[in-house]
């Protein structure tokens, strides 16, 4: 590397601690021009491990912004300040005047990694919601998919066109768990108004986030949260109950729903179990066969329709069957998880990669993959 960079690592924003990293041959030199240390040793003759509390000032005579400077490579420093912009901006620009060229947090990324995939992983890693959802990006990071790669580029070469074509196909079937990874599962429940899937929602993401009352009609807008369900990372979608209404606000709250729930990963079901079955509860269970069937106020007298189907009995205001509900889902978004270790596709561009690989002649495909190592 003969050029320095100098990249924000940290997100941006108000966060506690910003990590600014300096990389290059002139890291050591740009961190002097502004730092100045408590103790006798200079950013750019410490040693590998060694912490440097100091100061970092516009000049000598600025009383300036107390830090931490660390060298973690014999051409690289990291430098911990405060976290507000203002701060990290100030430092940032400091170290461009100083001949360092700043680059985004991604770009270091590949820079610092061995390979793409590598660097990918470690970017998808950032936007992972759940440990068992990161624990999968990590078997990636450590090299699944690339090993996997690598094999199939293994049998193209010796013309073992067939057993490549299986894996590219196994591989392929990874694809919508992998992007899942960094992309909550979309669940959103339906249902007519009333029977209380506001109540359902909070039940499941356990505060209060959405409005629950004792008229139909109540919710008008999507209202979504953050949830997990046995380790999956779910965005959970409360809608209007689905209704012909004159009020045009409803109307649009139904067409709102129905957009959602039409691009929903999963659908859940919600019925009434203490109110007589309806037609449209009918015809909810028609458009929505592959929804889970909820039927709630548990704790209500039942009302006995030889049409309701089987379905999870559940109490939204007391809690009973919220636990199976919660099992339910997470086993419905991910009936089988892949096995640790198991090699993913997990970023938009190696899907297309490998579909493209998948539809070529030996030799493209070869290099389709050799493209996506590189
Ligand atoms: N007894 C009983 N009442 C419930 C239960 N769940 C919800 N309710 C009540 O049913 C009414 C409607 O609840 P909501 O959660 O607002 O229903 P909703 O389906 O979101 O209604 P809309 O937003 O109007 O479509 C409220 O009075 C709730 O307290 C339950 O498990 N048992
Ligand atoms: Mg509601």
């Amino acid at each position: 590397m003969s050029e320095t960079i100098a990249a924000l690592i940290t997100p941006g924003g108000r966060s506690a601690i910003a990590t600014i990293v300096v990389a290059g041959p002139k890291a050591g030199s740009a961190v002097d021009r502004h730092f100045f240390p408590l103790g006798k040793k200079q950013a750019s003759t410490c040693q590998i491990g060694d912490i440097l509390v100091g100061h970092w000032r516009d000049s000598a005579e600025d009383a300036g912004e107390e830090l931490v400077v660390s060298r973690t490579a014999a051409d690289r420093i990291e430098v911990h300040c405060h976290g507000g912009i203002a701060a990290f901006r100030r430092i940032l620009n400091h170290l461009v005047a100083a001949g360092c060229r700043e680059i985004a947090w991604s770009d270091y990324a590949h820079q610092s990694e061995s390979s793409p995939i590598a660097a990918a992983a470690r970017i998808a890693l950032a936007d992972a919601r759940t440990s068992r959802t990161a624990g999968y990006l990590l078997d990636q990071y450590n090299g699944a998919l690339e090993a996997e790669l690598t094999a199939i580029l293994g049998l193209l070469d010796a013309q073992q066109t067939s057993d490549a074509q299986l894996r590219l196909q196994s591989l392929l079937a990874t694809a919508n768990f992998g992007m899942h990874l960094t992309k909550p599962w979309k669940v959103v429940i339906a249902g007519r108004p009333n029977v209380g899937k506001s109540s359902l929602i909070n039940a499941l993401v356990g505060y209060e986030r959405a409005i629950v009352f004792d008229q139909p009609g109540t919710t008008r807008d999507a209202v979504t949260a953050a949830a997990a369900f046995d380790g999956w990372p779910v965005e959970l979608a409360d809608t209007a109950g689905l209704r012909e209404s004159d009020d045009a606000i409803e109307r649009e709250g139904v067409a709102r729903a129905r957009k959602l729930q039409s691009a929903a990963d999963l659908i859940l079901l919600a019925l009434d179990q203490s109110a007589p079955w309806t037609d449209e509860d009918q015809q909810l269970l028609a458009a929505y066969p592959n929804a889970i069937v909820i039927h709630n106020k548990s704790d209500l007298p039942a009302d006995e329709s030889s049409q309701r189907p089987a379905g999870l009995k559940v109490s939204a205001q007391r809690g009973d069957g919220i636990e199976q509900l919660n099992t339910m889902i997470g086993h419905t978004l991910v009936p089988t998880p892949p096995l640790h270790g198991t090699p993913l596709l997990f970023t938009g561009e190696q899907v297309a990669a490998v579909q493209q690989a998948a539809a070529q002649r030996p030799d493209a495909a070869i290099q389709t993959l050799r493209t996506l190592l590189a």
